[in-house]
């Protein structure tokens, strides 16, 4: 396993380009198997989880070119449908989430998927309820296997339906849409995930010859149509890998532009680091972020203590709470952070206390951070990463602390960090991948 040595206290500068999406790619990805056409795909990140969706793609068949790193060009024209229940399925998809919506567009042509146990970052319960109840709406029918752990779901009568999400699930409706546009009839469905991600997705199915409407609103409606065909799409600037890095600016009191926001699709998040005191200035399509020797957590209106929590779009993203309580460890003031969708991604906090943040944990969904204001520095210690944005948020601590800092388990990282250690050296940080 690759940890990260990192000698922390050097201010960074320069500019920095933030990946595509990570989350965004996903969904796409997945949507190649709706047509047999060729479907071309630029600002893919080469990251581990959408590299592990494209093998497992070309595992099942799909043509596969890749003119360029960020470029492919598939074409899922002769789909080995059996595949989905093989062992080796199991065994690769069950280290991502973004596996399981191979299930709608899989239902959606060939009638028929497989949906294992997903993987992705171990935060806490994640059900798969919405997904397969959505699917079974539609008029799948489905069992489970439990000598082979997989979801069996058939597709041979499906309609549209209206279906009344229970929760705005974002990989649920993507599945559900994507499954919805090549079954006859109207879908509508009410409580759908609206962020930017889906968007694009929905978009792109349009440009192929489907016809969804609502689009930005958790009110989707679709017209099944009975083939769809080839088109381009090119994937958003990463909205976490943004946030992650005007965090990174404040902490380290670095200055850094980050080039190429898609400022238009980052919703509230300009806002929670700005209710967190850190300022930047936007130009153009670009975030500047200038070197600050101290930031000030904003209060209410009526002097109360600041809370930031997580809500489904338009709300801020669960996936940027960990970088937003790094970042206020630093800051003047106070602030409760509010994890309310995982239950299990507020436990580094204890790593940050060991370095000497003053948080108290009240509870797995809550921590009240108690900013330093700069009276004292983190110290560098030995950690390991547990998730993605937690192992992003502890490399931003370890990146303002005073002394060396070990991070392990950085495949963690990787999973959603498109060489990371490489751009930020760019920048100027020393940090050394063993
Ligand atoms: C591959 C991918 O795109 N992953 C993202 C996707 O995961 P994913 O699609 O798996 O997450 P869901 O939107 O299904 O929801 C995540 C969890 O939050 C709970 N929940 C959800 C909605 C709600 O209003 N209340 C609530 O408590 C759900 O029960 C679930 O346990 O969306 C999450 C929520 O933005 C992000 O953290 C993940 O990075
Ligand atoms: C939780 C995340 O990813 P995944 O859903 O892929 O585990 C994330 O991107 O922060």
């Amino acid at each position: 396993m690759s940890q990260f040595v990192v000698r922390g206290g050097h201010k960074l500068s320069g500019t920095i380009v933030p990946q595509g999406a990570k989350n965004e790619a996903l969904q796409i990805i997945s949507a190649v198997l709706l047509t047999a056409e060729p479907v071309t795909i630029t600002n893919i990140p080469d990251i581990l989880d959408v590299n592990l969706l494209i093998e497992l793609l070309q595992e099942m068949g799909v043509k596969v070119q890749r003119p360029e790193r960020d470029t492919c060009i598939f074409q899922a024209d002769d789909v080995d449908v059996d595949y989905l229940h093989s062992p080796a399925f199991h065994k690769k998809s069950g280290r991502l989430r973004g596996s399981v919506m191979l299930a709608g567009p899989m239902l959606a042509r060939f009638k028929k998927a497989f949906v294992p146990k997903p993987g992705g970052d171990k935060i806490g319960r994640r059900r798969l309820d919405t997904h397969i109840i959505g699917f079974e709406k539609l008029g799948a029918t489905f069992t489970y296997h439990p000598e082979d752990g997989f979801y069996h779901l058939s597709g041979d009568a499906m309609q549209g339906t209206y279906i009344l999400l229970d929760e705005p699930s974002v990989t649920g409706t993507a599945n559900i849409v994507m499954a919805a546009s090549l079954t006859p009839g109207t879908t509508t469905i009410y409580n759908a995930a609206c962020e930017p991600y889906l968007q694009q997705l929905c978009a792109m199915i349009n440009r192929m010859g489907g016809k969804i409407s609502g689009i930005g609103s958790n009110l989707l409606s679709i017209e099944g149509v009975s083939s769809l065909k080839g088109t381009e799409h090119r994937m958003l600037p990463d909205m976490i890998e943004i946030g992650s890095f005007i965090g990174l600016a404040a902490m380290t009191q670095s200055n850094i532009r980050i080039q190429g926001c898609g400022i238009p699709h980052l919703g509230i998040i300009p806002e929670k680091f700005r209710q967190l005191g850190i300022q930047f200035d936007i130009d153009g399509d670009d975030i500047v972020v200038p070197e600050q020797d101290s930031y000030e957590i904003q209060t209410y209106m009526d002097g109360g203590v600041l809370t930031i929590y997580d809500h489904p779009w338009p709300g801020l993203t669960p996936d940027l709470l960990s970088i937003m309580l790094v970042v206020a460890t630093q800051a003047r003031g106070s602030v409760l952070i509010h994890q309310k969708m995982f239950e299990s991604r507020l436990f580094f906090t204890d790593k940050l206390i060991d370095m000497g943040a003053q948080i108290i944990l009240c509870d797995p969904h809550r921590a009240a951070v108690i900013g330093l204001g700069r009276s004292q520095n983190l110290r560098g210690i030995t950690m390991s990463s547990p998730d993605i944005r937690a192992g992003v948020a502890l490399l931003i601590a370890a990146l303002s602390a005073d002394g060396k800092s070990v991070i392990q388990n950085i495949e963690q990282i990787d999973r959603g960090y498109q060489n990371i250690d490489g751009r930020l050296q760019a920048l100027g940080a020393h940090i050394v991948r063993e």
